[in-house]
C-alpha cells in the first residue's frame, strides 16, 4: 500500500502515526501542552518543533551496524588461523605414523596452504580493512617460520611437515617466501583484483603439482635445466591454468 498521506501527533511519551488512505500533504501540528499538574516550564520557541532524540534502540543499532563488519573479520581470521595451524598439526601427524612421505606431505602443505587461504576470503567481510585482518594469517605464520628457522624456539611438527630433510634453516627459505607471497597478495591484490589469486594458483597449484609430477615421471629433462623436467612443467601449466579458472569463478564473485 503507498503511503499516500500521514498526520504526525507529536507528544512528549510517543510519536504516534494516523496513516490516512487518501490525503496527501502532511501535517506537523505543536506538540499538545502538558497537564498543568506536571509543572514543566514551557519549552523554548521554536520555528519548528524538533523531534525527540533517536531511542535508544536506534542509537543501538547503528552502532552494531558499524561494529559488525569488524567482529565478522576478526572471527574469520581466528578461525583461518586455526585452520593454519590444524593443516600442519594434521600432515605433521601423518608423517610421524609413516602414513605419507615427508616429502609428499610437504608438498600437500604447499599446495593446500595458499588455496585454502584463498578460499578462505569470502568468509570476511566487503569492508576496507577485512585484507588486513586476513593478512594476519600469513603474518602469523611469517613469524612462526622466523622464530622456528632461526632456532629460537622449536615446533617439531612444523620442521617436519614444512622441510625437505628436517632442517629448521630450510624455514627460512622456499616456506618464508611463500607466506611472504600471501601476505602481498592479500594487501595488494584482495578480492578486487584476480591476478592475486590467479598467483597463488600458480605457486601453490602448479608448482606443488610440479614436484610429486616431476619426481615420478620427469624422466626427460629440460634443455637449459637439467633440475626440472618436461612433465613436470607441463603439469606445473596445466593444473596452474586449471586452478586458476576455477579460483575467478564466480564462487569468489570476481
Ligand atoms: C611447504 C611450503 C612451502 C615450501 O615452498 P618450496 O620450498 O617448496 O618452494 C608451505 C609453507 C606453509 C606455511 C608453513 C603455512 C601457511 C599457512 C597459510 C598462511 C594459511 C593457511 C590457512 C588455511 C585455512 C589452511
Ligand atoms: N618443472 C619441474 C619442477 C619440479 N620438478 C621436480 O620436482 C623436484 C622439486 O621441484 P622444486 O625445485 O620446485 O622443489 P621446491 O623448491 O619447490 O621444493 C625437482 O627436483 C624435480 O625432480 C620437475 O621435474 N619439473
Amino acid at each position: 500500500m503507498a503511503l499516500s498521506s500521514c498526520t504526525l501527533t507529536l507528544s512528549p511519551s510517543s510519536l504516534r502515526c494516523h496513516v490516512h488512505k487518501y490525503t496527501t500533504t502532511i501535517h506537523l501540528s505543536p506538540p499538545p501542552s502538558p497537564p498543568p499538574h506536571w509543572n514543566l516550564p514551557n519549552p523554548p520557541a521554536l520555528p519548528f518543533r524538533r523531534l525527540v532524540s533517536f531511542p535508544p534502540y536506534i542509537a543501538r543499532s547503528s552502532l552494531i551496524s558499524a561494529t559488525a563488519p569488524l567482529l565478522q573479520d576478526a572471527g574469520a581470521t581466528a578461525t583461518v588461523l586455526a585452520g593454519a595451524y590444524s593443516l600442519v598439526r594434521t600432515f605433521d601427524t601423518l608423517t610421524q605414523r609413516n602414513l605419507i612421505q615427508q616429502s609428499l606431505s610437504r608438498k600437500l602443505v604447499h599446495i593446500l596452504s595458499g588455496l585454502l587461504f584463498a578460499a578462505c576470503w569470502p568468509i570476511f567481510s566487503t569492508s576496507t580493512q577485512a585484507r588486513y585482518l586476513a593478512s594476519v594469517v600469513p603474518l602469523v605464520n611469517c613469524l612462526r617460520l622466523i622464530v622456528n628457522g632461526f632456532s629460537l624456539v622449536t615446533d617439531e611438527g612444523l620442521i617436519k611437515s614444512v622441510t625437505r630433510e628436517g632442517n629448521p634453516q630450510e624455514l627460512l627459505r622456499g616456506p618464508l617466501y611463500y607466506v611472504l607471497i600471501l601476505i602481498l597478495c592479500a594487501l595488494v591484490f584482495w578480492r578486487e583484483s584476480p591476478t592475486g589469486v590467479i598467483s597463488l594458483a600458480m605457486m601453490c597449484g602448479g608448482d606443488g603439482v610440479a614436484d610429486i609430477i616431476g619426481r615420478r615421471f620427469g624422466s626427460l629433462k629440460l634443455p637449459y635445466n637439467q633440475h626440472k623436467s618436461w612433465a613436470g612443467s607441463i603439469s606445473m601449466f596445466i593444473c596452474g591454468f586449471l586452478i586458476s579458472i576455477g579460483c575467478v569463478s564466480d564462487h569468489l564473485k570476481f
